[in-house]
């Protein structure tokens, strides 16, 4: 598959918003935080947001959802809009019952993992989810320092993506950039989540393309990705 980006409105102008996606025309997706100040020790937005966001742009929304019981609130962004949408392994009651309502509602459904939380004990749940998001910061906040410890859990989570021949996509967020994009993808990720990356610079188009242009590079010389 070829690589993805998808630039995280938590470093935009909550103000602008439909102006700030389109100004990351030519990205995948556009990732939106959500964070209920439980979960997380941070709040941005919800629902109503997350609806009117998605009439205003034609690019798809990545929901993730730093919230608790995301059983009962994921299947809400979907009716709002949202083209994919995240829930936390630490948070989900009953993930695999969640991951088939996201998908039976029409959106990709994904589950992340915060740095503590390994990808082993889900070995068994990839075969329910379209994507699996390894967070290379703690969530909470946009703008830390990626966590290169993650590293090894990348690679583990592609060789067992490999090993059990899924489609499932694999996506890394937090502090992602340009000096960190190509060992993300060396290691096996092949969704980018980027927030200050992108909107922290003065042409944030052009930052998408040039992450897009790392990872791509990385991708095709990274041993995983051959014949993928
Ligand atoms: O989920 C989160 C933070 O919890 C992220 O999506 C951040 O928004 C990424 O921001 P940068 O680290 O790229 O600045
Ligand atoms: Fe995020």
């Amino acid at each position: 598959m070829a690589v993805q980006i998808s630039p995280s409105i938590l470093s935009a102008d909550f103000a602008r918003l439909a102006a700030e996606a389109e100004a990351v025309d030519g990205a995948d997706w556009l990732h939106v935080d959500v964070m209920d100040n439980h979960f997380v020790p941070n709040l941005t937005l919800g629902v109503p947001i997350v609806e009117s966001l998605s009439k205003a742009t034609g690019t798809p929304l990545d929901c993730h959802l730093m919230i608790e019981d995301p059983d009962r609130w994921a299947p809400q962004y979907v009716e709002a809009g949202a083209g994919s949408v995240t829930f936390h392994a630490e948070a989900a009651a009953a993930p695999v019952r969640l991951a088939r309502e996201i998908r039976a509602k029409g959106a990709r459904a994904s589950m992340a993992l915060k740095p503590a939380t390994p990808i082993e004990p889900y070995e068994d749940l990839l075969p329910e989810l379209d994507m699996l998001l390894i967070m290379t910061v703690e969530p909470g906040f946009g703008g830390q320092s990626f966590l290169d410890i993650m590293l090894p859990k990348i690679r583990r989570t592609r060789e067992l993506i490999s090993k059990h021949g899924l489609e499932l996509w694999l996506q890394v967020d937090g502090g992602v950039a340009e000096s960190t994009i190509e060992r993300c993808a060396e290691a096996g990720a092949d969704v980018f989540v980027a927030g200050s990356a992108v909107y922290g610079k003065d042409d944030p188009a052009a930052a998408v393309r040039a992450l897009r242009a790392k990872a791509t590079d990385a991708t095709a010389s990274a041993a995983w990705a051959c014949g993928h």
